[in-house]
């Protein structure tokens, strides 16, 4: 058995130092040569609980692994990369892929795959990548799986103490929800520069995140309202030393993934032309950091805030 990451970002990192755990073969597919190389020499570090544990795994650049044959693919690139790789995945010779991004634009990319079995993969972790080689799993929450295409039922047997898995039916149920967990705490954590555990200790944050809450929940929700309030409660607690990657993005000068977040929601609104005047602020406040870090070229979150300030 041999598994495949596409991406050994924070994401990739943490499912496979867990993959590994259940002592299976494990290749990262990185854009950079220079990460795949000291992978392979290093192996993987992934700090849990403060405790440092060492996996040896291979890594070789995507274009170089081009035509390798794994068992399951995973796919842990930003959702903004995804096209940059769609000639690799279209080619890959594996039978079941899963794609572990944030937000739901994409969902007509990945079903359009020929692999037999296709699915995503809804992670409420927090993972912190440290360097090339090492990451940190900064909050346990679960990972939940669904099919878009055939069946990836299997992969619960993935399931770790400290990395729970779950195989649930309706992938849109799931990947709705996480879509509503991303839209309230990505956006505020990234603006008011917060840790995620933020948002439940400030009281006036807290008051401008039930308001966008409620809006999004206009607009996608489904169930329960104070049931989806409390699961988003949970998750910011049980991820309250995570940064955002939202937050990280902004932190390091790179694009956010706004667009497949609350641009997604931006676009329901207005096919069901629902008014959500919090929410159009946040999508632009956030657009507007990163136009401001494309002009000034890869600057940091501070050089950014000082140069608001003049
Ligand atoms: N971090 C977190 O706590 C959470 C993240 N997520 C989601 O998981 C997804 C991944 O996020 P995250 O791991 O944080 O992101 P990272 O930026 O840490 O990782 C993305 C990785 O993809 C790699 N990559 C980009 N383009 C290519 C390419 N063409 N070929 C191979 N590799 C490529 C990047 O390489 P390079 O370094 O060279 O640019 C990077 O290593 C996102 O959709 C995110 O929203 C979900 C839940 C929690
Ligand atoms: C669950 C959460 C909010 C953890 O930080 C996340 O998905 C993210 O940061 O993108």
């Amino acid at each position: 058995m041999r598994i495949g990451i596409i991406g050994a970002g924070a994401i990739g990192m943490l499912v496979g130092a867990y993959v590994k755990e259940k002592d299976i073969e494990v290749t990262f597919y990185t854009r950079r040569e220079q990460q795949a190389k000291a992978l392979r020499q290093k192996g993987l570090t992934c700090i849990k609980k403060k405790k440092i544990h060492h996996y040896s795994v291979d890594a070789v650049s995507l274009e170089e692994g081009l035509g390798q044959f794994v068992d399951i693919l995973f796919v842990a690139v930003k959702q903004y990369h995804l096209s940059n790789i769609q000639e690799y995945l279209l080619k890959a010779r594996c039978e079941t892929i899963v794609f572990l991004q944030n937000g739901m634009g994409h969902v007509s990319f990945i079903e359009s795959l020929p692999q037999t079995n296709i699915g995503v993969g809804i992670v409420e972790h927090g993972a912190l990548k440290h360097d090339d080689t090492t990451v940190e799993h900064t909050g346990i929450g679960m990972m939940k799986l669904g099919t878009i295409k055939g069946d990836i039922s299997s992969l619960a047997y993935y399931t770790h103490e400290s990395f729970p898995v779950v195989y649930e039916d309706s992938w849109k149920e799931i990947m709705g929800k996480k879509l509503m967990v991303n839209a309230v705490i990505n956006p505020l954590t990234a603006l008011y520069n917060i840790e995620n555990g933020g948002l439940l200790l400030n009281v006036d944050y807290h008051v401008v995140m039930k308001q966008l809450f409620n809006e999004v929940f206009d607009v996608i929700g489904s169930g329960e309202r104070e049931e989806e309030w409390r699961h988003i409660c949970m998750i910011c607690e049980q991820t309250k030393r995570n940064r955002s990657s939202m937050l990280r993005d902004i932190d390091n000068g790179r694009q956010t993934e706004i667009d497949a977040i609350l641009g997604y929601i931006v676009n329901e609104a207005g096919n069901k032309n629902i008014s959500i005047p919090v929410t159009m602020c946040m999508y632009h406040s956030i657009k507007g950091l990163e136009r401001q870090m494309n002009v000034h070229s890869d600057v940091k979150r501070k050089e950014v805030f000082q140069d608001a300030n003049k």
